[in-house]
């Protein structure tokens, strides 16, 4: 008889999740982590004495939401911080134009005002669009009938227009418009407010873990099927169960760097291979002062000025400095990973300097990230590749043959790319173990518990 009932590959939010749930069921569990810490891509930097989140930061929208009821029930702080979505407006935004120069309220409200309508037409030529239309393709043929009206925008406001589905799709899905398929952000629905951690979002995972069998630092290379179960090799030996739930990330899935013997079926490899692995990285600057008016939630520059980096948001509140926090995705974010931290750091300023000018100081602090990069994440979240579907996600979570069940982000298509999707799988995976339904507010009671 195997050594374990199950072996959880990855010690993220998924992972986590599916092995508390077992071991509170009674499971002998091992969970097999290839980095030296918790959490995958929920990871907080507190060096400095106060919580830079590197990796996930928010939930996005917090009605109806199990990972806020979560976050609830183990008393964790949040502060409300409602535009971690891509939003034209919504919130008090800095905006301004393609000259640099900051946009009066009358001109930022016609500015949702056209995006509005321009979402509008993008919302029917989603819903005539076919299969093999990319989202590029859907803008365009909105773009184009917006054009082509009696009362047409400028072609500067519709080139603006262009620029901000094109950062939209990039920050949403960390991939290039014409990568993403027409209906890539279908699911991109956010109920309610959202909310970020002072404390730091990877407490959650830590808390979760907490006296799990987690052996850090063991990288899973193989995973063989046998008579009574699995057999895991890693760089640091080969362990038995009677099944597995692997939630490592999609890219590392998609580079082959693990082996299953024998080889996946195709109704979970085709949909690796069609949904797309994005790239989304953080750039936190912080100054010795603030620079920028009270009461902006986010800085967006438009046209020219914003081509790059576009929007910046105040996360002061959460260390108590001033501090703002902007991000390189998809093929930007890709080559801002190859520039040294100096000079990302000195682009991202020149940036602003094109907005605020020599008020801006040169920043003490910074943090930059290169998700991409990373051997055990090859990226930062899943998205929908043209040709591939929202089934795609939930087809991922197999399982198999009942032996081997995939779990995490990738696999949850209500909500991918998310710590709310990963933590649902993980429970789906759990369940589908255990072969009955999982009471997940008797797993938050159970792990307050046992920390009292
Ligand atoms: C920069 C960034 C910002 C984000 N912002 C948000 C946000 O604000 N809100 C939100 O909801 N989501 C956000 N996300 C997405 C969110 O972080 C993820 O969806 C979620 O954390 C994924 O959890 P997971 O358990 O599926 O995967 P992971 O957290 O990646 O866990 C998988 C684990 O598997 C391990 N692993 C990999 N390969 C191996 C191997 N060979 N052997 C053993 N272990 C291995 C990894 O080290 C990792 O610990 C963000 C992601 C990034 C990168």
């Amino acid at each position: 008889m195997p050594e374990f009932d199950t072996i959880v590959i990855g010690a993220g939010m998924s992972g986590a999740t599916a092995a508390r749930l077992l071991a509170d069921a009674g499971q002998r569990v091992l969970v097999l982590e290839a980095r030296n810490r918790i959490g995958g891509r929920m990871h907080t930097d507190r060096e400095a004495g106060f919580s830079v989140d590197l990796g996930a930061s928010w939930i996005h929208g917090i009605d109806d939401s199990r990972l806020w009821e979560l976050a609830q029930a183990l008393d964790l702080p949040t502060i409300e911080f409602t535009v971690g979505s891509f939003q034209a407006g919504g919130r008090p935004i800095a905006d301004f134009d393609g000259t640099g120069s900051r946009m009066s309220a009358a001109e930022s409200a016609q500015w949702v005002a056209d995006v509005e309508m321009a979402d509008r037409a993008l919302e029917e030529a989603i819903s005539r669009s076919t299969p093999g239309d990319t989202y590029l393709d859907v803008t365009e043929r909105a773009l184009d009938g917006l054009e082509r009206r009696e009362d047409a925008l400028d072609p500067e406001r519709i080139d603006e227009i262009r620029e901000f589905f094109r950062h939209r799709v990039e920050e949403q899905c960390g991939a290039w418009i014409g990568d993403l398929d027409a209906h890539g952000l279908d699911e991109d629905t956010i109920d309610g407010d959202e909310v970020v951690f002072p404390r730091g979002y990877d407490e959650l995972p830590h808390r979760i873990a907490a006296g799990l069998d987690v052996r850090l630092e063991h990288v899973v290379r193989r995973i063989a099927r046998v008579a009574d179960g699995v057999r895991v090799e890693t760089d640091r030996g080969v362990f038995a169960a009677a099944q597995t739930i692997v939630t490592v990330p999609l890219g590392v899935l998609k580079a082959g760097a693990i082996a299953f013997e024998p080889p996946l079926p195709a109704e979970v490899a085709d949909p690796i291979a069609r949904l797309g692995m994005g790239v989304f990285n953080k750039l936190f600057l912080q100054f010795p002062e603030r620079f920028w008016e009270d009461g902006a939630y986010a800085i967006r520059a438009l046209g020219e000025p914003g081509e790059h980096w576009h929007s910046w948001y105040d996360v002061s509140a959460i260390s108590g400095r001033p501090t703002l926090l902007t991000f390189a995705a998809g093929p930007f974010g890709r080559h801002v990973q190859t520039l040294t931290d100096d000079a990302a750091a000195a682009d991202a300023v020149a940036a602003l300097r094109r907005l605020y000018g020599e008020a801006v100081p040169d920043p003490i602090a910074r943090w930059i990230t290169r998700w991409g990069e990373d051997p055990f994440s090859h990226g930062s979240y899943s998205h929908v590749a043209t040709g591939s579907s929202h089934h795609d996600h939930d087809a991922l979570a197999g399982p198999a043959d009942g032996v081997l069940h995939f779990a995490g982000e990738a696999t949850w298509g209500e909500e991918p790319a998310t710590v709310g999707g990963a933590y649902a799988s993980g429970a789906r995976a759990a369940e589908r173990v255990l072969g009955r339904p999982v009471d997940l507010a008797a797993f938050a009671e159970g792990i307050r518990r046992s920390e009292a």
